[in-house]
């Protein structure tokens, strides 16, 4: 059967991506497994909401998102953070397509907690269809937003946009490409990491900030079939593999 593989690339690791990043892709397109790319740009929407006097503010890691919030998220996701990518993905010679949640219903979404979060939405239905077709030929490229059914445009926290899309794919690898190389504990990094043990990091708060979303999104996806989950910073280093069952 055909591997796919879902990497999340985050807002702080687009810019830190090096000749390991495309070798790695393009090794893994030659041996024929299908790769789909979800990018955050969390820093940059923060950056361009500074700039424009909005609000920035964020519970549990995740955005919340007022309308005008919800406006410059989309325009740096698909207008910045988007482009660049592909340009890099170009410039190394990879083929890849780079589509929005409202093309031919993508990703649809509902809301999370629009009292606490506003216009947050978790993704509940991918075209997976369309998605596996344009997988076959190229690296598929998605930035984290949601349309409802009835068409509204909904801000998706990257780490479980990858997850769920990782999960309906049923992919065989999720890695979550960040600016550390692992889960930290006592300043080292975790080769392995299961649930009980990161509940209790999550507890004490060892793993918090964006850590925490990855963390819980990285479980779900290993729950809903996905065969392995990593955080690292670089394709070629496993940083920290996440399994259902005790490792020590
Ligand atoms: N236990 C931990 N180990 C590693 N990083 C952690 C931990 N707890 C919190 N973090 C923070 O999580 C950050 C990664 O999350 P985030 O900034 O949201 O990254 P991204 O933009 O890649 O999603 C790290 O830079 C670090 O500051
Ligand atoms: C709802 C929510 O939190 N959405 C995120 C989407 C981008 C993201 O997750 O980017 P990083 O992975 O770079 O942090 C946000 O607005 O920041």
């Amino acid at each position: 059967m055909t591997q796919t593989i879902v990497i999340k690339v985050g807002g702080n690791a687009i810019n830190e991506l090096d000749a390991n990043f495309f070798n790695q892709l393009r090794q893994w397109r030659e041996a024929g497994k299908q790769i789909l790319i979800v990018h955050g740009g969390g820093p940059i929407i923060t950056e361009w909401s500074k700039k424009l006097h909005l609000s920035v503010k964020k519970i549990n890691g995740i955005r919340v998102t007022d309308q005008a919030v919800l406006a410059v998220t989309k325009a740096v996701l698909l207008g910045l953070i988007q482009p660049q990518l592909l340009s890099k993905l170009s410039a190394n010679n990879l083929l890849a397509i780079g589509l929005n949640a409202s093309d031919q219903h993508l990703l649809v979404g509902e809301t999370l907690n629009q009292s606490l979060y506003g216009e947050v939405g978790k993704i509940t239905q991918v075209n997976l269809p369309l998605l596996r077709q344009l997988l076959q030929k190229q690296i598929v490229v998605l930035a984290p937003l949601a349309q409802t059914k009835t068409g509204d445009w909904l801000n998706v926290n990257a780490d479980l946009a990858a997850a769920e899309i990782a999960s309906q794919l049923n992919a065989t690898k999720l890695v979550l490409m960040t600016d550390v190389p692992g889960v930290m504990t006592k300043g080292q990094v975790m080769s392995h990491l299961n649930w009980p043990k990161a509940q209790q990091l999550l507890g004490k708060r060892i793993i918090k900030t964006g850590m925490a979303p990855k963390i819980k999104a990285a479980f779900q996806a290993l729950n809903k079939g996905v065969a392995q989950a990593l955080i690292t910073d670089d394709l070629a280093h496993a940083g920290t593999t996440l399994t259902t069952v005790a490792t020590d």
